[in-house]
């Protein structure tokens, strides 16, 4: 049995997903008790590829296995990519245990080492069977400590100087250089300087012109290009720096499929990204990054205007008290959910996995609570740049993740949607295709098919779909090979690409001979098929179809 099977006879609490208050999503008011079993198409999702999918951390996983779990997961998984996985074979192996999603962190790196990076993730999608995506995550106006030539053990009650002198040979042990001049007039005595969010804590004492003078509060080990946060305080640099659109440039020369907008402060700035990228007549997606205390105070605008959003509970947690970072994460997923678009949520989501091979059961219970809430995406960083065990810190994120989906399916078995289904709103504006694609995934559900063929051109029907949850697999199917790797980060969207034909029914045999050979569906099964736009003569019709495939 699996370390997460459900006991028959186990009264379950319902699911959560809703919340408790303000929320107008579907809520459950009893808690449910499973009393048989889930429906068949639920079973076979959750068992379909063997028993790797369900063996408990104790001994399920190898660090040199590759374990090919995406079978019934939804929510996606993005991985950042740094010296331990950067070469070909890694990048692949991450592929096949479920990384959907490619992180380039322009924090570290040359142009030329992300240049490498991307290369083998064309190679392994052009060797077929994949379509990562990738995400370059700018560095933002964020502040970091200089490179140390060995790791600088820190004792509390310690003097330590942050200096932006740039004399480096001159410095003693208790000296490392700031990136970013203006951190002088930034800080103040008796500011709280965090490093890498407070894994060692400093109280500014003194200042002069070029050092911030500091006693150490709490004790660690300082490595090369630590997060420096000033309690409380946002770094006063410009939200784009001279660095970053470097980098935008950089991404857009490779064709990245989506950009992740660091310190976001005002929908201005996220705004001023996507102009550049529309004049330039680039469709990447743009996600602001909420980890700024300034950030917090716009949300509602910041999210509006942005394409996605990530939850940056790093820098959040040094920016805001860290109690408050679980209830922003449930407030931009909540937001980002009525708005439709998708989420990430990242940072230590298995930091313990960095050195040891099983995760804690906190970090298990963070990844369940991300799913639970609707987050279309989770995201590793260090785990799997350069921790020890980046393939075994993946499969447990893919395994809990799919974990979710499959119990709360099951106890949901007598309902008609899942517990994450989202149907139009009141107060959303009227859109004939929202009600098409709440009504395709409803009828998914009564008839409980193995998949929701879409057929779309521009991804934002599929996206749609994507946004009303349903209980089966959403098939986005576009002749656009660029959009395909876009809508990889869109909540239980397959995407492929699939040259439409100027007659709908051959698209249609098309997508079914596709969706046979990459194993979504078999002889005998019922599939809904949905298009806002799959007609002879081109003028848009709304459709709903079932079909069973022969
Ligand atoms: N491109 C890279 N080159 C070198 N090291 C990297 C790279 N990407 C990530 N890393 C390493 O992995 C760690 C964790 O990754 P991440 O969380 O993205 O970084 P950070 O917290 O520094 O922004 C980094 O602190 C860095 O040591
Ligand atoms: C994802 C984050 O950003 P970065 O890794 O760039 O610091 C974070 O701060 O949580």
């Amino acid at each position: 049995m699996s370390a997460f099977a459900v006991s028959p006879s186990l009264p379950i609490h319902g699911p959560c997903i809703s919340r408790s208050t303000s929320s107008t999503f579907v809520q459950r008011a009893t808690p449910l008790v499973r009393s048989a079993p889930a429906p068949a198409r639920w079973r076979a999702v959750a068992t379909s590829r063997g028993e790797a999918t369900s063996l408990g951390f104790a001994n399920a996983y190898d660090d040199d296995q590759m374990w090919d779990i995406d079978s019934g997961r939804m929510s996606k998984i993005v991985c950042t990519i740094g010296p331990k996985t950067c070469d070909l074979e890694s990048i692949e192996k991450l592929a096949e245990t479920g990384m959907d999603i490619v992180r380039l962190n322009m924090s570290h790196g040359t142009h030329e080492w992300h240049k490498g990076v991307i290369d083998n993730v064309r190679q392994i999608n052009a060797a077929g069977g994949f379509n990562l995506g990738i995400l370059l995550d700018t560095k933002g106006p964020e502040v970091r400590s200089g490179d140390v030539k060995a790791p600088i053990k820190v004792k509390r009650g310690q003097r330590f100087v942050w200096t932006i002198r740039k004399d480096l040979d001159n410095f003693d042990e208790s000296t490392v250089d700031v990136s970013y001049d203006d951190f002088i007039n930034d800080v103040h005595v008796g500011d709280t300087l965090l490093v890498d969010g407070g894994m060692c804590s400093f109280l500014c004492t003194e200042k002069t012109d070029t050092d911030v003078i500091s006693e150490c509060i709490d004790g660690g080990t300082l490595t090369s290009r630590r997060h420096l946060n000033v309690r409380g305080k946002s770094a006063s640099l410009p939200a784009i720096t001279d660095k970053d659109w470097e980098d935008i440039k950089f991404g857009m020369n490779n064709n990245v499929d989506f950009y992740a907008l660091s310190f976001v402060k005002h929908e201005d700035d996220v705004a001023r990204l996507k102009e550049f990228l529309v004049d330039n007549e680039c469709k990447a997606l743009v996600l602001s990054k909420i980890e700024s205390a300034d950030a917090i105070h716009r949300l509602p605008q910041i999210l509006k205007v942005s394409d996605g959003a990530m939850v940056a509970r790093g820098d959040l947690g040094a920016e805001i008290p860290i109690e408050d970072v679980p209830l922003v994460q449930d407030e931009i997923v909540y937001i980002n959910r009525t708005l439709r678009k998708p989420t990430i949520v990242a940072t230590h989501m298995l930091e313990s996995m960095i050195t040891y091979p099983t995760p804690t059961r906190a970090e298990v219970a963070d990844i369940t609570e991300a799913v639970r809430q609707g987050a279309d995406a989770t995201m590793l960083s260090g785990e799997t740049a350069n921790g020890s065990f980046p393939y075994k810190a993946l499969s447990v994120m893919a395994t809990v993740a799919k974990s979710v989906v499959s119990r709360d399916s099951a106890m949901s078995q007598n309902d008609l949607f899942s517990p994450m289904t989202t149907p139009p709103q009141d107060d959303e504006p009227k859109d004939t295709r929202m009600d098409l694609a709440y009504a395709a995934s409803t009828l998914a559900s009564r008839l409980n098919v193995a998949a929701i063929l879409v057929f779309t051109r521009v991804g934002n029907y599929a996206k749609l779909v994507a946004s009303t949850r349903p209980r089966c697999p959403i098939i986005a199917l576009t002749p656009d090979s660029d959009l395909v790797r876009r809508l990889t980060l869109f909540w239980g969207v397959k995407p492929y690409e699939l040259e439409f034909s100027d007659d709908p029914e051959e698209t249609i045999a098309r997508a079914i001979d596709l969706l046979l050979e990459k194993g979504h569906t078999s002889s005998g099964d019922n599939i809904v098929i949905t298009s806002d736009m799959l007609v002879k003569d081109k003028n848009t019709v709304n459709t709903i179809q079932v079909r069973r495939v022969r």
